[in-house]
């Protein structure tokens, strides 16, 4: 079983919901990434869901947008995720996010062992079609990493079990249509779609897009789900952060959140 598969069981049998922030590598800077790591380490979060900036990052809204703007601006590159992830040491696991064009141009073997070495435990790419995923499933399998599929409020129930036969990992259960950034509420449709998937597979099944508060992620926990993912509104609490500060906002926000899981 997986560290990221114990985690889930773990989280389960103490009746919670596994809190997986988003955070985007390289916004406002390589210094802050690493002290955000080292807070979500030490907060009592499962695992963490690390961005790589990318230019033209298609199902992203204007938070992560921006914020992975603000870091490419800066100069930001894959090689410094390298660094950032060299220069830390977790007790918690890191899935790497990342666009499939960037995995392609760094070359998809490379990228997979590099990420290997770094000792990263899964990858999400939310523009890889179930179709085109058996190489880097093969490669994942080869070094113990999970390969995360995203499932749609709008896939049909045959394509859901397509997705869900073929991932390694946990299943990433997009909970609106269109793109990331924060929600007032979700659609009761999740609720159907996690019964789906859970007649094709025991998967852990986790839900982004949209959650910010604590009603959302009870809201999700009552669904059923195995873990929820925060992304824009997390970078919107790190945006908020100065230099000198501690990242105090947006530690005492993980901190609301994890009052709730
Ligand atoms: O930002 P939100 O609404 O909290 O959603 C998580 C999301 O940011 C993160 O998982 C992610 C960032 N970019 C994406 C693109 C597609 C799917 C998911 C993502």
């Amino acid at each position: 079983m997986s560290l990221i598969d114990k985690i889930f069981q773990e989280t389960k049998s103490n009746n919670k919901i596994a809190l997986m922030p988003f955070i985007m590598a390289g916004d406002p800077n390589i210094e802050i990434t690493i002290k955000a790591l080292n807070i979500l380490d030490k907060s009592g979060s499962h695992v963490i869901e690390l961005g790589i900036p990318y230019s033209d990052p298609l199902a992203d809204g204007t938070a992560i947008q921006s914020s992975a703007q603000r870091a490419l601006n800066k100069g930001f590159r894959i090689n410094h995720l390298f660094l950032i992830l060299e220069n830390i040491n977790l007790s918690i696991p890191i899935i790497i996010f990342c666009y499939f064009n960037l995995i392609l141009h760094y070359g998809i073997g490379n990228f997979i062992y590099k990420l290997y070495q770094l000792n990263v435990k899964g990858i999400i790419i939310p523009d890889l079609p179930v179709e085109e995923a058996d190489e880097i499933l093969m490669l994942c399998q080869q070094y113990n990493m999970s390969l995360n599929l995203l499932v749609s409020p709008v896939s049909t129930e045959s394509r859901i079990r397509l997705i869900v036969k073929k991932a390694n990992g946990f299943i990433y259960l997009v909970s609106s249509t269109g793109v990331t950034g924060i929600r007032d509420n979700f659609s009761d449709v999740i609720k159907d779609k996690i019964e789906i998937i859970r007649r094709y597979s025991n998967k852990p099944i986790v839900i982004g897009f949209g959650v910010s508060k604590p009603s959302h992620i009870k809201q999700i926990k009552a669904w059923g789900a195995d873990g929820i993912i925060i992304g824009s509104a997390c970078m919107q609490q790190i945006s908020k952060s100065t230099e000198s500060d501690g990242l105090d906002d947006f530690k005492n926000f993980i901190n609301e959140m994890l009052q709730s899981i």
